[in-house]
C-alpha cells in the first residue's frame, strides 16, 4: 500500500507531493459544502465589490496556475461586507482546473465537482503591512470563489482567454492593463462562507472564503483554453497545465454559514 502511495504520489504535480496535509492543520482547504449542513446566518451582510479596472497589471504563469495580478499599493480595488471585519484588497485572481471536464474545482457541493474554480484573493490592509504579511494571520485574507461550468460562452472570460498563448510557459508574463474582474463574479448575491487556508504552499490557516451560490458559465473552447497552458517552462519536456487542484481536506470542528435561506 504504501509503494502505491507513493506512485500516485509520483504522479501528482510537485506541488502536491507529500505532505499533502500540514500537522496540526485544524481549518484547512479546500472542502465539500453539504449544503443541508451549512447553516443560515441573518447577520451576514451583502459582500460589497468595487474594483478599479485599471489597477489590472500582468497576467504571469507561475507554473501552478495563470494569475492575473492587481496593483495592491492603494484600495482603489477592495471588498467589504458579507462576513468580514473590514476592507479587503484585490491582490490577485487565478483558476483551478480539470483534464476533462468531470472534476477540476478545487470546493464541492454536496460531492459535486465543477470543472473549474475562480479564486479572486484579497487581504487585509487595514491591520497588516504587506499581502506577505497577512498570509500568515488568522484574518489576513479573503478568498471569493466562483464555480465555472459548462455552457454559454463568457463574454468577458474571453478577453482573457486571448491572452493565455502569450503565457503558455512557466515563468512567462504579459502585460494586462484594463480589466474588471467584476464580470466573473455571478450578480445573485448568495454564498457560503467558513475560516479555512490556502490550497498552495504554505497552506497558511489565513482565509476566510467566500464561495458564490451560483457558477458563472464557460464554453468547451474557453476550459480548453485553460489546458493548453503548461506547467513547464521554455525548453522543458512539456507538461499539460490541469489538474491544478488540491485534494478535499477534513471539515473538523467547523460550520459553513450560508447568507441565503
Ligand atoms: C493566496 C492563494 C494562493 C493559492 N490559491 O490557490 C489561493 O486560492 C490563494
Ligand atoms: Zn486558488
Amino acid at each position: 500500500a504504501c509503494s502505491q502511495k507513493k506512485a500516485r504520489n509520483a504522479a501528482l504535480h510537485p506541488l502536491w507531493q507529500s505532505p499533502l496535509t500540514i500537522p496540526g492543520g485544524t481549518r484547512q482547504s479546500p472542502i465539500n459544502i453539504q449544503w443541508r449542513d451549512s447553516v443560515y446566518d441573518p447577520f451576514l451582510k451583502p459582500l460589497k465589490i468595487s474594483y478599479d479596472p485599471t489597477t489590472c497589471l500582468h497576467i504571469w504563469n507561475n507554473g501552478y496556475s495563470f494569475l492575473v495580478e492587481f496593483d495592491d499599493s492603494t484600495d482603489r480595488s477592495i471588498i467589504i461586507g458579507g462576513p468580514l471585519e473590514n476592507q479587503y484588497r484585490l491582490k490577485q485572481f487565478h483558476f483551478h482546473w480539470g483534464a476533462i471536464n468531470d472534476w477540476g474545482s478545487e470546493h464541492t457541493v454536496d460531492s459535486k465537482f465543477y470543472p473549474a474554480e475562480l479564486h479572486l484573493v484579497h487581504w487585509n490592509a487595514v491591520e497588516y503591512p504587506s499581502f506577505e504579511d497577512a498570509v500568515m494571520e488568522g484574518n489576513g485574507l479573503a478568498v471569493i470563489g466562483v464555480f465555472l461550468k459548462l455552457g454559454a460562452r463568457h463574454e468577458g472570460l474571453q478577453t482573457l482567454v486571448d491572452a493565455l498563448p502569450a503565457v503558455r510557459h512557466k515563468d512567462t508574463v504579459i502585460e494586462f492593463d484594463v480589466f474588471d474582474p467584476s464580470c466573473l463574479i455571478p450578480s445573485c448575491p448568495d454564498y457560503w462562507t467558513y475560516a479555512g487556508s490556502l490550497t498552495t504552499p504554505p497552506l497558511t490557516e489565513s482565509v476566510t472564503w467566500i464561495i458564490k451560490k451560483k457558477p458563472i458559465e464557460v464554453d468547451e473552447d474557453q476550459l480548453e483554453a485553460f489546458r493548453m497552458l503548461l506547467f513547464t517552462s521554455d525548453g522543458e519536456e512539456e507538461k499539460r497545465m490541469v489538474d491544478n487542484f488540491r485534494p478535499l481536506q477534513p471539515l473538523m470542528n467547523r460550520t459553513v454559514r450560508s447568507s441565503f435561506r
